[in-house]
């Protein structure tokens, strides 16, 4: 059985996930797209060959027949509406984080999964099926560097557009470390602050850059996280564990050594892209996989969505008080057990 996908959003990670629905990923097909830029709806339906039908807007989309389960990847602050919509027609969606722009928002979205009594919606937290992670959260499983204490990370852009401000380090970038972190080490995250330090020269008039999260977990883990949106240098992801008895760290991306003119050469990557393909690749498959065998996702949750946003909430909130803020979750629902 093909399942077939109308997908809300044909920006940037659009083409992708329509690039590796249609040609890498088996038991997909894209039957319905829509933006609200609609020429680059149907720029995108010639660009991949689709046979599908470009809607007007989410609602119509969401509503047509043939439309058995729906991909988000619109602007962040249009995720809830649309994600509400499919809850409310009953369809399975898959969303590019966030999930909400607020924690509200997300909550709103858990209380409707809910009562539908359905599970419904994966969340685009892609680092979670990464080799790298992987590896990490096995170690640290199979208590191969005892009790974790302290975690150092950094997420470098080399560059962000005009539209990306100080919050989006936050809801657009750090998201990612925030999800993957507190499922990385099993614990809950307790505090926040963020500190700015001197500003790049790189960063457009009225953006920060860069930041400095300090996150605390329930455990008294201290976790720093460096946000550098306009490092210039490449896409640069870094993740270190310190235990008590060692340190694991994310590997460096693969890619060929050259010894050449009395240099040792490795190049960096430049794009998000290309980063986390393979893991765009497999978080899609199990979305599709599991739609198939089990009838709904089993990968990051709305919950997940709704811990990230709540502290993300927390961290726009540190931004601007200097203070260190609480992060309070409510507890997980047996629904999401
Ligand atoms: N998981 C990841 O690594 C990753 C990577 C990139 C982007 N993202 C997320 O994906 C989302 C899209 O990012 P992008 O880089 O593709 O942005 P983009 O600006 O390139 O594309 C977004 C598209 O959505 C369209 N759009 C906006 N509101 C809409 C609505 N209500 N209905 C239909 N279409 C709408 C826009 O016209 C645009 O074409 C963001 O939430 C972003 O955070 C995730
Ligand atoms: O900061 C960017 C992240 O590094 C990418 O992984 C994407 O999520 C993109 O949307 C963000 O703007």
């Amino acid at each position: 059985m093909v399942l077939k996908i109308g997908v809300i959003g044909t920006g940037a990670i659009g083409r992708e996930h329509i690039d590796r629905l249609t040609n890498t990923i088996a038991g997909a097909k894209i039957v319905a797209v829509t933006d609200v830029n609609q020429v680059a709806a149907q720029d995108t339906i010639e660009m991949y060959g689709l046979d599908a039908v470009v809607y007007p807007d989410d609602h119509r989309l969401i509503a047509a027949d043939n439309v058995d389960a729906v991909v988000i990847t619109s602007w962040g602050p249009a995720h809830e509406e649309s994600v509400l919509a499919a809850i409310a027609a009953g369809k399975a969606v898959f969303c590019e984080k966030p999930l909400a722009a607020t924690a509200a928002g997300a909550k709103r979205i858990v209380t409707a999964e809910m009562a539908s009594g359905t599970k419904l919606v994966q969340v685009g937290f892609m680092r979670r099926y990464d080799a790298g992670y992987l590896g990490l959260k096995e170690a640290i499983a199979n208590h191969a560097i005892g009790a974790p204490l302290m975690v150092h990370c950094a997420h470098r852009n080399p560059t962000v557009d005009e539209r990306y401000s100080t919050e989006m380090a936050i809801s657009d970038t750090l998201i990612h470390e925030i999800d993957v972190l507190h499922w990385l080490i099993a614990d809950d995250y307790q505090s926040v602050r963020i500190d700015f330090p001197r500003n790049t020269k790189q960063a457009r008039e009225g953006l920060r850059d860069p930041q400095i999260a300090t996150l605390k977990t329930k455990n008294g883990v201290i976790i720093t996280v460096e946000i550098f949106v306009n490092c210039q240098y490449g896409y640069d992801i870094q993740c270190e564990i310190v235990g008590e008895d060692g340190i694991v760290k994310l590997p460096e991306f693969s890619n060929i050594i050259t010894r050449k003119s009395g240099q040792l050469r490795q190049s960096i990557l430049a794009d998000w892209k290309d980063r986390f393909t393979r893991a765009y690749d497999v978080e899609l498959q199990a979305f599709i996989d599991a739609l198939k065998t089990k009838g709904e996702p089993t990968g990051p949750s709305a919950w997940d969505g709704y811990i990230a946003a709540v502290t993300a909430d927390a961290c726009i909130a540190a931004q601007t008080s200097g203070q260190e803020e609480k992060i309070d979750l409510e507890e997980m629902p047996a629904f999401y057990r």
